[in-house]
């Protein structure tokens, strides 16, 4: 029953913040992941940086598989709907706001939206770090607009010493509580932090990115003098035998820290719903399951793989597994499942959630 959802992510910042240097970067190194973007106009991404394999009207698709509209925001479902087909086989999308809509406008447009095909993928805001206090000074709405993003990426950290970027950092995490931040030269943030990798690096053989061929590429990630991506986020991942507890990982889920970017994965609740398992997906504080019928012959694991920035790695696992169900003194109660089901969308046992 399931397809697979695409992910949409919303890319918001001020003007010459970098939005389209951070996209063009994230083209550039999609290796087999295929991304669909969206612009105001073609101008803004600069096709012609890339291998353009075609052009139908108002979309470009692009020699890697990937593929640009431009678009304005009363053709956002439009364009969603052509962009989220089987046959285009794309496995994100990437919504530049500038100019299409205030960016907390497109999130609930996003969230609003009737396409079953498409999931929020999370709303980043990028901001200049040299020009942060300016654009704040100018444009009150900055700290508004940071306040409703799920990542923050601190950009053009090469324009200004590393004092300064500290105080930007720390100024953001206090506009933004709740948001992962990460720093960037570039744009070059690890496309990892915001969607899955269709082709595992591993396998990716002899294929060198542009990437990697303007800045090198280093699995460790640093010592050779450029600001890589590699260590700008914490992945923590659980792989357990045992049922999780529905109460108690909920508990955790809407106490989740903040930093905590996205979660991904798959939930065993072991006797709560000994016929599904549950995939989980969150972005900033956005969350759904999905329960699924357990695949014949798979094995009954809860596999979750946490991303964030500044998070408690040791802590975070020590959470997790104070969600895992202690025996058989432990089990489920009858309504165990609500506060689970509340996140599935249409769900009918979902209790009424009033606003
Ligand atoms: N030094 C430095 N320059 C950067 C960085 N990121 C982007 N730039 C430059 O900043 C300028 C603006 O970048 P864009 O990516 O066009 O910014 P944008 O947010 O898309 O701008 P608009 O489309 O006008 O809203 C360009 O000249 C980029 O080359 C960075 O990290 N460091």
């Amino acid at each position: 029953m399931t397809t697979q959802q695409i992910p949409v992510v919303v890319l918001a910042g001020f003007l010459g913040a970098g939005k389209t240097t951070l996209l063009n970067h994230l083209l550039r190194s999609a290796r087999g992941t295929r991304i669909g973007v969206m612009v105001n106009d073609f101008g803004d991404i600069g096709i012609d940086a890339m291998t353009v394999a075609g052009q139908v009207g108002s979309t470009v698709s692009l020699g890697n598989g990937c593929l640009c509209c431009a678009v304005d925001a009363s053709e956002l479902d439009e364009y969603l709907e052509v962009l989220t087909r089987p046959e285009v086989r794309l496995d994100v999308i990437v919504i530049e706001a500038s100019g299409l809509a205030e960016p907390q406008e497109l999130v609930r447009m996003l969230l609003a939206s009737e396409n079953e095909r498409i999931v929020y993928g999370g709303l980043i805001e990028v901001v200049d770090a040299a020009e942060f206090a300016a654009t704040r000074a100018r444009h009150p709405e900055t700290d508004r607009h940071l306040a409703a993003a799920d990542l923050v990426v601190v950009n053009k950290a090469d324009r200004v010493p590393a004092e300064a970027l500290r105080t930007v950092r720390e100024t953001v995490a206090a506009l933004a509580p709740r948001a992962a931040v990460t720093e960037a030269a570039h744009g070059r943030i690890d496309p990892e932090l915001l969607f899955d990798r269709v082709v595992p690096e591993d396998e990716i053989e002899g294929q060198m990115s542009i990437e990697d061929i303007l800045y090198g590429y280093d699995e460790t990630g640093g010592a050779d003098g450029h600001a890589h991506p590699h260590a700008a986020y914490d992945t923590v991942s659980l792989s357990t035998a045992t049922p999780l507890h529905p109460r108690r990982l909920m508990a955790f889920l809407d106490g989740r820290p903040e930093g905590l970017y996205r979660i991904k994965g798959f939930v065993d609740f072991g006797a709560a719903d000994p016929a599904n398992r549950y995939g989980v997906h969150a972005v900033g504080r956005f969350l759904r399951f999905r329960p699924e019928p357990w695949p014949a012959g798979e094995e009954r694991l809860t596999q979750l793989v946490l991303i964030g920035t500044g998070v408690d790695a040791a802590a975070l696992r020590k959470e997790l597994a104070g969600c895992e169900q202690n025996g058989p003194g432990d089990l489920p109660d009858d309504h165990a499942m609500w506060g689970v089901l509340r996140y599935v969308p249409g769900s009918e046992d979902e209790p009424e959630v009033t606003a």
